[in-house]
């Protein structure tokens, strides 16, 4: 590995897959975000000594104020954006307590699993949307 490529800024991230009654849980970057007006899955970035499932309780309840319970991991994905790259660690979750309430983003959606990609992602959530998909086409049979 190259120098440059062992400075480039890697963000590892954990992403939660919130699903309520069939329906899986968007949220919409703010124009003020990096990654403006992409949706994506909620969470951030894991804190040094942090693990991925701590990260993400504490993540949305700081951005949506929601208790969440953190199930099954998905397969985690690795993605180049110019400047930086990312790792997406995704978890099935659901919510226990509270309402989203949107502290950070600019909106949320509860969407069907099929009907995922006819909003336009972040595109390092892409192989998970798909893997996501696969799941839940499988589960119904
Ligand atoms: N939470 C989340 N972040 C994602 C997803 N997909 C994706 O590429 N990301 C990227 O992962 C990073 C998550 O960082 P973050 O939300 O904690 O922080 P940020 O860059 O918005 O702001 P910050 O650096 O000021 O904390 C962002 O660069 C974001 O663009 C996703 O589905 N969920």
């Amino acid at each position: 590995m190259s120098d440059r490529e062992e400075q480039r800024k890697h963000v590892h991230v954990a992403c939660a897959i919130v699903e309520r009654n069939g329906l899986v849980l968007s949220a919409l970057r703010s124009a003020s975000m990096n990654l403006p007006l992409r949706w994506e899955f909620p969470g951030g970035k894991i804190e040094p000594g942090e693990g991925r499932e701590d990260c993400l309780k504490r993540e949305l309840v700081e951005e949506l104020g929601v208790e969440i319970e953190v199930g099954s991991p998905l397969t985690p994905a690795t993605h180049s954006y110019p400047g930086f790259e990312v790792t997406l660690y995704p978890f099935l979750c659901r919510i226990v307590s509270g309402e989203v309430t949107l502290y950070e983003h600019s909106e949320a959606r509860w969407l069907s699993p099929a009907r995922m990609l006819e909003l336009e992602w972040a595109d390092a959530d892409l192989p998970i949307i798909l893997e996501y998909q696969q799941l839940r086409a499988g589960a119904r049979g």
